[in-house]
């Protein structure tokens, strides 16, 4: 991170003293979180004081414009290289020895910026699920604060996937060619779809079920872990394709590691209405899979007392006649699928708020260019047609959540752009494991439009911050492999 630029006239906070209040900062590495003064959101609403977290990479130069602003999605942090990290190095698409590369977190999110683990001023509370609508054009709004405050002049170039992609469309529509100079929009839309919306209140209604979520008054120490955990399996689910999952899991049974990870932790049965019970309440992560007033059998996800790990694809089984324990072959109940989605709900919930999640989830919803923008008479398609950067336009073939013909969409409006598709099976998230396409993609994109920047001179940078061991070690999951090309 670039240690020496520091924002002019905006408060720096004590990153550790708010890791207190919100135990999620200190998931994200070295970043900074400055306090803004004030801001009218979109609903009219005036916020004050509030937090925005950032991290930089590379130096700013004299002219204050060889600034690539990257956007990150849904779940992401400011940590560019905890997500994008392969493409984040010298000669790489963001190349930090020559360009002043800045991610800054978006509000609703819980790795630092304005969200519902924040606390209101006047309460001495955290806001939880009082906290404010907040619309992506309010995240690029308060962003654009921090960039004033730091001395930037004008971004060569934004860059983001997903939800990251309605910032950059934002970012490119609101300030326009003279301060954006160039867009690059990944995997993303012009508008959030009906699909999008509607697999976003699916999550959302996992999230309210959970009956530790309380309206949202939850206490942090105890969360509503079992609907956040089911929200973020149906998430997944959406962001890969079905023959992702084909070809990766197909009908295999768990191995001891994966039944290990996704903590599949059984207790022996002693009769056949137990292992019943324990096959139908498989997966339930908050259940006591005991009838009302017998003693368990099963552990929940988080009990520590295993006395076995087993799984349904052994050979103790139960004879329906007599109802004794008999050595038997029973049916595949227990599938290597199953456990992926697990251990991804568990992974999930060490590290996000369920509060932020549907903050987050509303903010996509409300995305849509075109939304009261009047000197458009809110036409989608005038709205493209104003934006007038140089664009790149990256879509996935198999994307079901942001088709690629909302790629197309894009391109055919945008009049300076171009389409480039990925082929990839992963589906969505391919933006974020296509690692060797994408930098290139972008690489090249950068050369062709920004080259007095491009073939500068390279300058010294910080990497301190960048290795294979951070990347390994990613608090929120690389993909394996990650660091194979
Ligand atoms: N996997 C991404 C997908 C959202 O586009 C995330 O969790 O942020």
């Amino acid at each position: 991170m670039s240690r020496t630029l520091k924002c002019e006239s905006l408060k720096e906070l004590d990153v550790n003293e708010l890791a207190r209040e919100n135990p999620f900062i200190k998931l994200v590495n070295n970043q900074r979180i400055v306090e803004v003064p004030e801001l009218i959101l979109e609903s009219g609403l005036k916020i004050r004081n509030f937090p925005i977290a950032y991290k930089t990479w590379g130096q700013l130069n004299a002219t204050g414009d060889n600034v690539l602003v990257i956007c990150h999605a849904l779940t992401g942090s400011s940590d560019v290289s905890d997500w994008w990290g392969p493409l984040l190095g010298n000669d790489l698409a963001f190349d930090p020895s020559r360009f002043f590369i800045i991610c800054l977190n978006s509000m609703g999110s819980p790795y630092g910026s304005f969200s519902p683990l924040s606390y209101d001023e006047e309460t001495n509370e955290p806001y939880g699920p009082e906290f404010p609508l907040c619309t992506v054009r309010d995240d690029v709004r308060a962003h654009r604060l921090v960039l004033d405050s730091l001395g930037v002049k004008a971004i060569a170039c934004v860059i983001g996937g997903s939800m990251g992609g309605m910032l950059a469309l934002e970012w490119s529509t609101i300030y326009g060619e003279d301060y954006v100079k160039n867009l690059v929009a990944l995997a993303t839309s012009a508008r959030h779809s009906a699909w999008c919306i509607s697999w976003s209140e699916a999550q959302r209604q996992s999230i309210y079920s959970d009956p530790k979520y309380l309206d949202g008054y939850y206490p942090l120490d105890d969360p509503p872990l079992s609907g956040l955990s089911a929200a973020r399996m149906s998430a997944l689910l959406t962001y890969r394709s079905r023959n992702s999952f084909e070809k990766k899991f197909a009908r295999k049974t768990p191995s001891p590691w994966q039944k290990e990870k996704s903590r599949q932790v059984k207790r022996a049965a002693h009769s056949i209405s137990e292992k019943s019970l324990q096959i139908h309440n498989d997966g339930h992560i908050s259940s006591e899979s005991k009838r009302p007033g017998s003693i368990s059998t099963t552990s929940s996800l988080n009990d520590s007392n295993d006395e076995s790990i087993t799984s349904y694809g052994s050979t103790t089984s139960l004879s329906s006649v007599t109802g004794e324990l008999k050595e038997v072959k029973p049916a595949q109940t227990y599938f290597s699928a199953q456990s992926y989605l697990r251990y991804q709900g568990t992974k999930f919930i060490h590290r996000f708020d369920a509060n932020s999640y549907i903050a987050i989830t509303r903010k996509l919803d409300t995305h849509d260019l075109a939304r009261d923008r009047m000197e458009y008479d809110e036409d989608i398609e005038k709205v493209l047609n104003s934006i007038k950067q140089p664009t790149l336009v990256i879509g996935i073939s198999s994307d079901g959540l942001f088709t690629f013909s909302e790629q197309e969409f894009l391109a055919d409006h945008i009049p300076n752009s171009r389409l480039e598709k990925i082929q990839s099976p992963e589906g969505h998230d391919a933006f974020l494991l296509e690692f060797k396409l994408i930098n290139e993609l972008i690489k090249n994109f950068l050369k062709e439009n920004c080259k007095t920047i491009t073939e500068s001179s390279p300058v010294k940078w910080d990497c301190s911050d960048l290795n294979n061991e951070e990347i390994k070690n990613s608090v929120f999951g690389e993909a394996e492999e990650v660091t194979n090309w």
